[in-house]
C-alpha cells in the first residue's frame, strides 16, 4: 500500500517517536475495551450480591485507568500531530525538489493545472489521511481486533452470530467500494481538466481575447463543469451509501444480539453481568467498526492522491547526471555537434545529422525559417534534452558527462518568452547569485538598456514585479532578462529571438552590447532578423533540420543560396527611430511577385500609398472570415496564420519578415481565408483596395499584372 510506504520511507528517523504514538494507542484502545468488560463485574460482583467493597475497588481502579487513558490519548495527540507534520513537511519538500529537477519533457507532458492540483488539492487529502484518518482507523483497527476477542471469551456463540451477520451485511459496501473508488478518480481527472482550463485563460487571457477565444474557452468550461457536477453527485451518492449502509447494518446486529442473547440468558448460558458487558462492548466495537467505514471513503480517496502523488515522486529525469560527472570549465577551445539527430519524444527528427564548430569567444547565429529547427539546437546545447544519435561537446568534454549544475553556471540563456519572478527589480536581477554589488547590476542594466527605465520607476530598482512582469512590455521584460544573463557573466551566452520585441533603436544598443562580448563570451543567437547579425563571426542557415550554409553575411550573401534569398526578402524596409513607422523601397516593392514587372513610377506612386501599422504580440490583423479590403508586407517581426479546423484552430504557417498576405483583397471583396495574429511586436504596411483601384485608373498596367499573377497563382 503506498500509504505506508510512504509512511516508511519518511518516518524511518522518528521511529522512537513512532513506538511511543504505538504505545499511547494501545493504552487506549486497552481502555477502551476493558472499560465494557468491568460492567460485567460491576453487575455480577457488586450490583447483583449488593457488594460495596467490590463496587469500591472496581470503582476506584476504573477512574484511575481512565486518567492514565486522558493522559495517553492526550500524548498520542500530540505525536501524532508532530509526526504527520514531519511526514509532509519531508513529501512536500522532496516533491517540489522533483518538480524542480525535472527534464524539460516532464513540463510538456503534464499540464500545469494537474500539478498544482497534485500540489493543493492531493497533498490537502494526505494531509487529513495521514493527520487524522489513518491514527484514528489504526486506533479502531485495533479495537475492533481486541474487543472480537474479549466478546467471543465471553459468549462465543453469541460473538460467533453477531459476527456471521455482520459479514454478511459487509458485502454490500464491499460492491460499492469499487465503484467509489473510480468515480473517485474520475472526479480528480475532471477537477484537473477544469483547473487546466482555468489556468489556460489566465494565463492566455491576450491571446483569447485576441483571437476572440472567448465562447469557445467558456463552452469548454460549462462542459466541463456539467461534468464534474455529474460525476460529483455520483461520486458523492456512492460515499453516502457507504457511510449509510453500516448505520442500518448496527441497527439489525442489535436486534439479533438482544435477541439470541435474551434466548441464551434464558437458557442459563450467558449472565446478566455478561451479558450487559457483551452488549456494552458489543456497542462499542460496533461504533468503532462504523468509524473504521466512515474513514473507507475517505482513504478510497486519499488512495487516490497517493498514487498522484507517488507518480510524481517515481518520475525521474529524462536527461541527468551520469555518476561521477565532470565539472565544465570555462570554455577555452569550441563548442561542437557531432552528427546530431534529435527528435522530441518519440515525434520525428527534427534535427538531422547536425554538425558545427564555434570556436570559443566567437559570435555565432543560427537563421532559417520558421520550424527549421535553430530553437532546438539551442535547447540542446543548454542540454533540456539529449541527442537521440551523435554528441554535443564543450572543448571536447561530451555535455552527458558534465554536471548540470556547473554547466548552467557556465552557460547562460535568454528566451523569447522571459519569465520574471513576483519579487523586486534587484531580486529579480540578482536572482540565484550573491555577492553582486550595485555598480555591477547598475553596469548590466545599462548594457541591456534598461537602466534608464528602471530609474523612472518610482521605487528604482526596488520596485517589486507582480503578476509575472505582465503589467511591463515586451520589450522591458525582454531587456530584464537579458541583464539578469549578462549579470551572471556567463562563458557562453544562448539566445533566443532576444530582440524580437525592441524597437529599432534599443535593438542596436543591444546587438552593439552583445557584439561587444566578442573574444570574452561565446554568443550564440537564434534570429530571424539578419540586419542584426551581419557583423556575426559565424552563420548557421538551418533548413529543415539541417544546416545547409555555413559562413560570415558576406561570404553567404556571395554564395547567392538560402541566406541570400532571406537577405533580399528582408531587406530594402527602412524604419523611424522609434520602430513605430516602415517605409519600404521601390526595388523591394517591385519583388513582390503581384507587383513584379511595373515601372517605377507606378511602384514610387504605390510606396506612397502603403501605411504604417504597428501591433504588440497577440493581436489579431485579419480574422478568418472577415471581409477582406487591405494587403500587408511585413516590414518587422512575425505573425501565425491560424485557419479552423473541425476540431478547432490550428497554426498552419508562420509569415516572416518580407513576406506578405492578402493579395486577393487589391481585386475583390471576399472573406479571409484564415486569421493573421502577430507572434511578436510587429509593423506591417498594408495597401488599401480602394487607394489600389485609385491608382489603378491612372495605371491600368497595375491592375493587368496583379490581376494576371494571381490568376497564375490560382491555377
Ligand atoms: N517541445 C516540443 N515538443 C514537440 N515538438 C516541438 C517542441 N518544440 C518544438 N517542436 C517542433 O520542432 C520543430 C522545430 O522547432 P524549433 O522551435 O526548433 O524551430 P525554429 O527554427 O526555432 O522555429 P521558430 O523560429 O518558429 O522558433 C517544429 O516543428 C516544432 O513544432
Amino acid at each position: 500500500m503506498i500509504l505506508l510506504r510512504i509512511i516508511r520511507r519518511y518516518l524511518t528517523p522518528f521511529k522512537f517517536l513512532y513506538l511511543l504514538f504505538i504505545a499511547s494507542i494501545l493504552i487506549e484502545v486497552g481502555y477502551a475495551v476493558a472499560a465494557p468488560l468491568s460492567l460485567k463485574y460491576l453487575v455480577d460482583y457488586a450490583f447483583v450480591p449488593k457488594d460495596g467493597q467490590a463496587f469500591i475497588l472496581i470503582l476506584s481502579l476504573l477512574v484511575f485507568s481512565g486518567l492514565f487513558n486522558i493522559a495517553a490519548g492526550a500524548s498520542g495527540d500530540y505525536l501524532v500531530a508532530k509526526l504527520s507534520g514531519y511526514l509532509l513537511r519531508e513529501l512536500r519538500i522532496e516533491l517540489f525538489s522533483k518538480l524542480q529537477r525535472q527534464s524539460l519533457d516532464f513540463f510538456s507532458r503534464h499540464r500545469v493545472g494537474d500539478i498544482t492540483t497534485r500540489f493543493n488539492s492531493d497533498l490537502l487529502s494526505i494531509e487529513r489521511v495521514i493527520g487524522a484518518i489513518f491514527p484514528l482507523g489504526f486506533k479502531e483497527g485495533i479495537t475492533v481486533f481486541l474487543g472480537l476477542g474479549l466478546l467471543f471469551s465471553l459468549q462465543w456463540k453469541l460473538a460467533l452470530a453477531v459476527l456471521i451477520g455482520s459479514s454478511l451485511l459487509f458485502i454490500g459496501p464491499r460492491i460499492i467500494q469499487g465503484k467509489a473508488e473510480t468515480a473517485n478518480r474520475v472526479v480528480k481527472e475532471a477537477e484537473g481538466d477544469f483547473a487546466s482550463t482555468i489556468d489556460e485563460s489566465l494565463k492566455g487571457h491576450k491571446t483569447i481575447k485576441g483571437l476572440h477565444l472567448q465562447e469557445i474557452l467558456i463552452e469548454r468550461a460549462r462542459k466541463q463543469i456539467h461534468a464534474l457536477f455529474a460525476l460529483g453527485l455520483r461520486k458523492n451518492f456512492m460515499n453516502s451509501l457507504l457511510e449509510r449502509i453500516p448505520m442500518t447494518s448496527l441497527m439489525v446486529l442489535n436486534a439479533i444480539m438482544i435477541g439470541f442473547g435474551g434466548f441464551l440468558i434464558f437458557r442459563g448460558e450467558l449472565s446478566i453481568g455478561e451479558f450487559v458487558a457483551f452488549f456494552t462492548l458489543f456497542m462499542s466495537v460496533g461504533q468503532s467498526v462504523f468509524h473504521l467505514t466512515f474513514f473507507i471513503p475517505a482513504m478510497i480517496e486519499s488512495n487516490i492522491s497517493f498514487e498522484r502523488v507517488s507518480e510524481l515522486l517515481d518520475e525521474h529525469p529524462t536527461v541527468s547526471d551520469v555518476d561521477n560527472p565532470v565539472n565544465m570549465l570555462p570554455l577555452v577551445d569550441e563548442i561542437c555537434m557531432h552528427n546530431v539527430t534529435f527528435g522530441y519524444g518519440d515525434g520525428p527528427d527534427i534535427l538531422k545529422n547536425v554538425s558545427f564548430h564555434i570556436p570559443a569567444g566567437s559570435f555565432a547565429t543560427f537563421v532559417g525559417s520558421s520550424g527549421s529547427g535553430k530553437s532546438t539546437a539551442l535547447q540542446l546545447l543548454m542540454r533540456f534534452y539529449d541527442p537521440r544519435e551523435g554528441s554535443i561537446t564543450f572543448d571536447g568534454v561530451d555535455l552527458r558527462k558534465m554536471s548540470e549544475k556547473s554547466l548552467r553556471e557556465q552557460v547562460g540563456v535568454v528566451f523569447q518568452d522571459t519569465f520574471l519572478f513576483n519579487a523586486t527589480v534587484r531580486e529579480n536581477l540578482q536572482m540565484g547569485r550573491s555577492g553582486i554589488t550595485e555598480e555591477e547590476m547598475i553596469a548590466a542594466a545599462k548594457a541591456a538598456n534598461i537602466h534608464e527605465t528602471i530609474m523612472a520607476w518610482p521605487q528604482g530598482y526596488d520596485t517589486p514585479i507582480v503578476q509575472e512582469g505582465a503589467s511591463l512590455s515586451g520589450g522591458q521584460r525582454q531587456r530584464l532578462s537579458i541583464a539578469r544573463s549578462l549579470l551572471r557573466k556567463p562563458k557562453i551566452l544562448l539566445l533566443d529571438e532576444v530582440t524580437s520585441a525592441l524597437d529599432p533603436s534599443t535593438e542596436g544598443h543591444i546587438n552593439q552590447t552583445i557584439e561587444g562580448l566578442k573574444g570574452t563570451t561565446t554568443t550564440i543567437s537564434v534570429t530571424h532578423r539578419l540586419s542584426s547579425i551581419v557583423h556575426a563571426d559565424l552563420i548557421f542557415v538551418f533548413h529543415d533540420g539541417r544546416i545547409v550554409e555555413i559562413g560570415s553575411h558576406k561570404e553567404l550573401l556571395d554564395l547567392g543560396g538560402l541566406y541570400f534569398e532571406m537577405w533580399e526578402k528582408q531587406a530594402g524596409f527602412s524604419f523611424s527611430l522609434d520602430g513605430m513607422h516602415a517605409k519600404v523601397d521601390v526595388r523591394r516593392l517591385g519583388k513582390i511577385p503581384i507587383f513584379q514587372g511595373l515601372e517605377k513610377e507606378p511602384l514610387l506612386h504605390l510606396a506612397t500609398l502603403l501605411t504604417s501599422e504597428t501591433y504588440e504580440r497577440g493581436k489579431m490583423i485579419v480574422r478568418e472570415g472577415d471581409e477582406g479590403d487591405k494587403f500587408y508586407l511585413i516590414a518587422r517581426g512575425s505573425v501565425e496564420v491560424r485557419k479552423q479546423f473541425p476540431d478547432g484552430d490550428r497554426r498552419v504557417a508562420v509569415l516572416q519578415e518580407g513576406d506578405h498576405f492578402g493579395e486577393i483583397a487589391l481585386l475583390k471583396n471576399i472573406p479571409r481565408t484564415a486569421s493573421i495574429i502577430t507572434t511578436e511586436t510587429t509593423v506591417l504596411l498594408s495597401l488599401r483596395r480602394e487607394w489600389f483601384l485609385e491608382l489603378t485608373k491612372d495605371y491600368p498596367q497595375v491592375m493587368e499584372a496583379v490581376e494576371q499573377t494571381l490568376t497564375q497563382r490560382m491555377n
